[in-house]
C-alpha cells in the first residue's frame, strides 16, 4: 500500500462573472483550509453570452451550467460551483449535487438611487427585472408599476440602473453581498411579500456521479438545514415543471425542528390571479423534505396552479 498525505488536486470550473468568481473562490479558500489544493477553470456560458433576450425565451436555467458540466464531463474540471437557484432540478444523467452549502440571505433585495422602498415609487415606475416570479409578485404588491426587461449580471444590472434607465431593480440581496455591495441595498423585502425563489442564496456544487472522493472532500463544506431547506423548496419547483420558466416562488422558514414552507404560483400570461399555498412537517430527512415539497405543490395544483413541462 503507497502512503501519501497529498490530498489530490481539485480543479474548480467556474462562469467569469465576478459573482461565479466570488463563490469559486470561496469554495477554494475552504477546501484550501482543508489542505488541498485547487484552481479554477473560467469559461463562459451561454447564459452569459446571450443577454438581450430573457432567459425564459432562451432556455431557462439550464444556460448557465451546461457548458461547466461540460468541463466536468471531459475530465477538464472536478466540480462546479453553481447559485442553487440557476441549477435546474433535474441534473443530466452521470451528474449530481454533492454539497449544498450554509445560505446566505435568500431575500430579494430593492435598489435605487432616488427612492427607499417600492412604496415610495411613484405611480407608474419603471422597475427593472426579468425574472418571471419578481415580475408577478412586484405587479401584485403594485399594478401600476412598469416591469421592463433586465439582463446581465450584477454590476451589469447596476450599471443600467444608475445609467437611468430604471427608477428602481430588484435583486437578490445575496449576490449584492457577497460582492461588498450590500450599500446598494435599499430595502429588503420579507417573504411574506416577495416570496423567494427556490434555493435563493445557496450555493450547490456538482460533480460526476461515479466521483466519490469528491463526494468526500466535499462533505465538511456540506450545511444541513440549508439542504433540508432547499430540498422541499426544489421539489415544489420540480413538481411544478419549474425548470422550464414560470413565475415560481418556494421558501422554506424553521421553526425548531419543524419546516413551514410557502409557496406562489402565477402564469406565464399574468392572466390568472397568483397562487398560495403553504404546509408545516416535522422535517429531518431529505426524503421528508421532499415530500413536504411535493405536499405543497399538490396544495398549489388544487388552489388552480398548473404545472408546465
Ligand atoms: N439569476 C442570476 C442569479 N443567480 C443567483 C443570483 C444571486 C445569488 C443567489 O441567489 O445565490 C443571481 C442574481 C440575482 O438574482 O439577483
Amino acid at each position: 500500500m503507497t502512503t501519501s498525505s497529498a490530498l489530490p488536486p481539485i480543479v474548480i470550473a467556474t462562469r467569469e462573472s465576478q459573482l461565479a468568481l466570488w463563490q469559486a473562490e470561496h469554495v477554494q479558500a475552504l477546501l484550501a483550509a482543508r489542505g488541498h489544493s485547487v484552481s479554477l477553470l473560467g469559461m463562459t456560458t451561454r447564459g452569459d453570452q446571450i443577454l438581450d433576450r430573457t432567459l425564459s425565451k432562451v432556455g431557462g436555467k439550464g444556460l448557465f451550467v451546461k457548458e461547466l458540466e461540460v468541463a466536468l464531463e471531459e475530465g477538464r474540471a472536478d466540480i462546479a460551483v453553481h447559485s442553487l437557484k440557476d441549477v435546474p432540478m433535474e441534473l443530466p444523467d452521470g451528474f449530481a449535487l454533492a454539497c449544498i452549502m450554509e445560505r446566505e440571505d435568500p431575500r430579494d433585495a430593492f435598489v435605487s438611487p432616488h427612492h427607499a422602498s417600492l412604496d415610495e415609487l411613484p405611480q407608474g415606475a419603471v422597475v427593472g427585472t426579468s425574472s418571471l416570479r419578481r415580475q408577478v409578485l412586484l405587479q401584485a404588491l403594485r399594478p401600476d408599476l412598469k416591469i421592463e426587461p433586465l439582463r446581465g449580471n450584477v454590476q451589469t444590472r447596476l450599471r443600467k440602473l444608475d445609467e437611468g434607465q430604471y427608477a428602481a431593480i430588484v435583486l437578490a440581496a445575496a449576490g449584492l453581498k457577497r460582492l461588498g455591495l450590500h450599500e446598494r441595498i435599499r430595502s429588503v423585502f420579507e417573504p411574506g411579500q416577495m416570496l423567494p425563489a427556490a434555493g435563493q442564496g445557496a450555493l450547490g456544487i456538482e460533480i460526476r456521479s461515479q466521483r466519490q472522493d469528491l463526494r468526500d472532500a466535499l462533505a465538511p463544506l456540506a450545511h444541513e438545514r440549508t439542504w433540508l431547506t432547499v430540498t422541499a423548496e426544489r421539489a415544489v419547483s420540480r413538481a411544478m415543471g419549474g425548470s422550464c420558466s414560470m413565475p415560481l416562488a418556494a421558501h422554506g422558514v424553521w421553526s425548531g425542528d419543524t419546516l413551514r414552507l410557502q409557496a406562489a404560483w402565477g402564469d406565464v400570461e399574468g392572466r390568472l390571479p397568483l397562487v398560495r399555498a403553504e404546509g408545516s412537517s416535522r422535517v429531518a430527512t431529505l426524503d421528508e423534505a421532499d415530500a413536504l415539497g411535493l405536499a405543497v405543490a399538490g396544495r398549489l395544483r388544487a388552489a388552480g396552479a398548473v404545472a408546465a413541462c
